[in-house]
């Protein structure tokens, strides 16, 4: 057994016995996690394997269909290597960034996953108190099993913090003109509303384990709509609308709330050009193919990334382009931001990180990202954000030589 696996193996005693009592919990998910090498994301990863049921972790992991979109996402990357800068007093470095009118302690924010109780008993409350410590904004799943209202509470007890409900519509639209009510006064800052998904992607390892939200846990955003009954299975296709426009469905959700709107799953310049000029005045998008969820064989985030950027860009610079897919570490950050984007939104890692330990499992992915960010500038010579640009890439061409860009 070599010297990670021993670690490991250390951790999942130490949770087994964390098990038995409620109250010691939290206490041996901070000492786990301080006694465990635990130095980037993919030992969060390997660490997380072990302690969820095979239905759970496939969820959580696997993409759609042969799971293209998924591999390329990360592998795609590797297209880019940094051309560092010397010599330039990186003594100071700035990662603080503005958005939704407050500030973030570096670009980064929690992407929207849904049913994070699957992942630990404190599910979305111990994302939500990671992310105020680590003063990260949180996008909350409109499949979330705990109410928006005791997410954004949980966090608030520790500081003030940015959440964003990410919204499913649901052909009954009076239940999600609640959700979008209810989160506005529980003091929300936008609607992430995600728009790659009029459908649910062809996700393998769901349909072989007949996935069923364990029926301990509820999705109580949206019980009422749903029905007791029905609570164990999640019952997508029934309950979403695909009959969702540019239109029709954007000016109404314009209608109920002055809360920003960012609209999740954009992939093209044609469609981000018209999330610019829409009347609904939307304010940002997020560059995403649900971290290879939906759409397989979909381009991967990082290859469309440019094409959207600058049809933002070109018609208006404050018009927010976010990134998500594959980020694991603090160079993807880097580079999706020296791709042009204000800022790269993290799933699955948060997820490793919650099972593994709760609160201090999230924090613990939030906090290697940061400080592996933090390097990355440093060590390219980026002293601001403002400084990291498309000179800091060169990209893999034909021959597989490396050109800047
Ligand atoms: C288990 C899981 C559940 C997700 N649930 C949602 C969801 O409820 N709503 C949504 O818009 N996106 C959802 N996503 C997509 C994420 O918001 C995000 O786009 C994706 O995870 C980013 O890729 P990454 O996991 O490689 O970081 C989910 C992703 C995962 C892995
Ligand atoms: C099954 C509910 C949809 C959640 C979601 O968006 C995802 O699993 O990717």
């Amino acid at each position: 057994m070599d010297k990670p696996d021993k670690m490991f193996l250390i951790y999942y005693v130490l949770h087994f016995l964390a098990s038995f009592s409620n109250s010691i919990n939290n206490f041996i998910s901070w000492f786990a996690m301080a006694l465990t090498d635990i130095l980037c994301i993919h030992d969060l990863e390997k660490a997380a394997q072990g302690m969820l049921s095979q239905p759970i972790l496939d969820y959580f992991n696997d993409g759609s269909g042969d799971g293209v979109a998924l591999m390329e996402n990360i592998s795609a990357f590797e297209k880019y290597k940094i051309r560092p800068r010397i010599l330039r007093n990186v003594s100071n470095i700035e990662t603080k960034k503005r958005a939704l009118g407050s500030t973030m302690s570096f670009p980064l924010a929690i992407a929207p996953t849904a049913m994070q109780c699957m992942a630990h008993e404190e599910g979305e409350k111990a994302t939500a108190r990671a992310a105020a410590r680590a003063n990260v904004f949180m996008g909350v799943s409109t499949f979330a099993t705990t109410t928006l209202e005791d997410i954004k509470q949980s966090g608030d007890c520790l500081c003030d913090n940015v959440y964003m409900l990410q919204l499913y519509i649901f052909k009954d639209r009076h239940t999600t003109e609640i959700l979008v009510k209810r989160a506005e006064s529980a003091g929300y800052k936008a609607i992430l509303l995600t728009c790659d998904t009029p459908r649910l992607g062809n996700r393998h390892s769901m349909i072989r384990n007949n996935f069923r939200l364990p029926s301990h846990l509820q999705l109580p955003n949206f019980d009422q709509y749903i029905g007791k009954e029905k609570l164990g299975d999640v019952k997508y296709p029934n309950t979403t609308d695909d009959n969702i426009t540019w239109d029709e469905t954007l000016l109404w959700l314009r209608s109920l709330t002055k809360m920003e709107i960012w609209l999740k799953g954009i992939s093209t310049a044609e469609d981000v050009e018209l999330a610019v000029q829409s009347s609904a005045n939307i304010t940002g998008v997020i560059v995403s193919n649900h971290g290879g969820r939906q759409l397989d064989s979909a381009l991967s985030t990082l290859d469309s990334l440019s094409e959207c950027v600058k049809a933002a860009k070109s018609k208006d610079k404050s018009f927010q382009v976010w990134f998500d897919g594959g980020i694991r570490k603090g160079c993807d950050i880097f580079k999706a931001l020296a791709l042009g984007a204000d800022g790269v939104m993290i799933g699955r890692a948060v997820l490793w990180g919650l099972t593994m330990g709760g609160e201090e499992g999230v924090f613990k992915a939030l906090s290697i990202l940061k400080a592996e960010f933090e390097l990355t500038m440093a060590l390219s010579g980026c002293r601001t954000l403002s400084d990291i640009k498309s000179s800091n890439l060169a990209r893999k061409a034909e021959g597989g030589f490396f050109t800047r860009l």
